[in-house]
């Protein structure tokens, strides 16, 4: 079940970071249940310091990251990532080229009994309508057949959130606008709330519930898309 994602008054310093200078600093921002959020912003604006802060892989200096109500990270709090509940999408390396694309869905299922995986995966194969791709392996694969079965797997264990940093900037322009439309109606579908980092303003645009912009750490603006 998707829930609500919230941000308040976030900071993160990296360790060694010049003059104790915040990576992001009072970032505050909520994403209700089942919409999809975006952050824009040039190279090395804090982007991607602010997924890393909501999938656990860096601590937070000051401020609070919770989900659903509950605190994941604030200072002397520090849930795990794998206790999370959060799933992530990037764009490099997304699949396992050895395993089939079904081999892939399944890959965070390995905990269920065989007959419920097999049905999640069957499930989630007909969501990014490549139901029958299943067998194939990723360089079997178009670009953008791949980060649907990317998607695909990501979304398997019913991640409470799910995080897409750049998820396509690897395709070309075209296959990237209709992928931008596919993985929003599927995401819609799966009513997931998802947090997605770009430089591409087009890419926001046709993906995003909320758009917010990153300059230098802070967060200038946060707003519903236009329609
Ligand atoms: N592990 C790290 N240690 C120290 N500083 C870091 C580390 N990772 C990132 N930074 C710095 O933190 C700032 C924000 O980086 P971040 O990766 O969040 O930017 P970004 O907006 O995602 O950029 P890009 O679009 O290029 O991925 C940058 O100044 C960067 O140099």
């Amino acid at each position: 079940m998707s829930v609500r994602l919230e941000l308040d008054d976030l900071s993160v310093v990296y360790d060694g970071a010049r003059d104790g200078h915040p990576a992001v600093a009072g970032v505050s921002l909520s994403l209700e249940a089942g919409r999809i959020g975006c952050l824009l912003g040039p190279s090395g604006c804090g982007k991607t310091t602010v997924l890393k802060a909501i999938a656990g892989f860096e601590p937070v200096r000051a401020g609070q990251v919770r989900l659903g109500g509950s605190v994941l990270s604030a200072p002397g709090v520090h849930v795990q990532p794998e206790r999370r509940r959060v799933g992530m999408m990037f764009q490099e390396y997304a699949l396992f080229p050895h395993l089939s694309a079904a081999e892939n869905v399944a890959f965070g299922l390995r905990r269920r009994p065989a007959p419920e995986r097999r049905a999640r995966v069957a499930e989630l194969l007909a969501l990014v309508d490549l139901a029958d791709a299943g067998e194939r392996y990723p360089h079997q694969l178009s670009g953008g057949q791949q980060q649907r079965i990317a998607l695909a797997r990501a979304l398997a264990p019913e991640p409470a959130l799910l995080l897409l940093d750049e998820p396509f900037s690897n395709l070309d322009g075209a296959t990237r606008e209709r992928l931008s439309v596919e993985v929003r109606d599927i995401l819609h579908r799966a009513g997931q709330t998802a947090m997605l980092v770009t430089h591409h303003h087009s890419e926001a645009r046709t993906l995003a519930d909320d758009i917010g912009t990153m300059h230098n750490g802070r967060l200038t603006d946060w707003a519903a898309a236009p329609r």
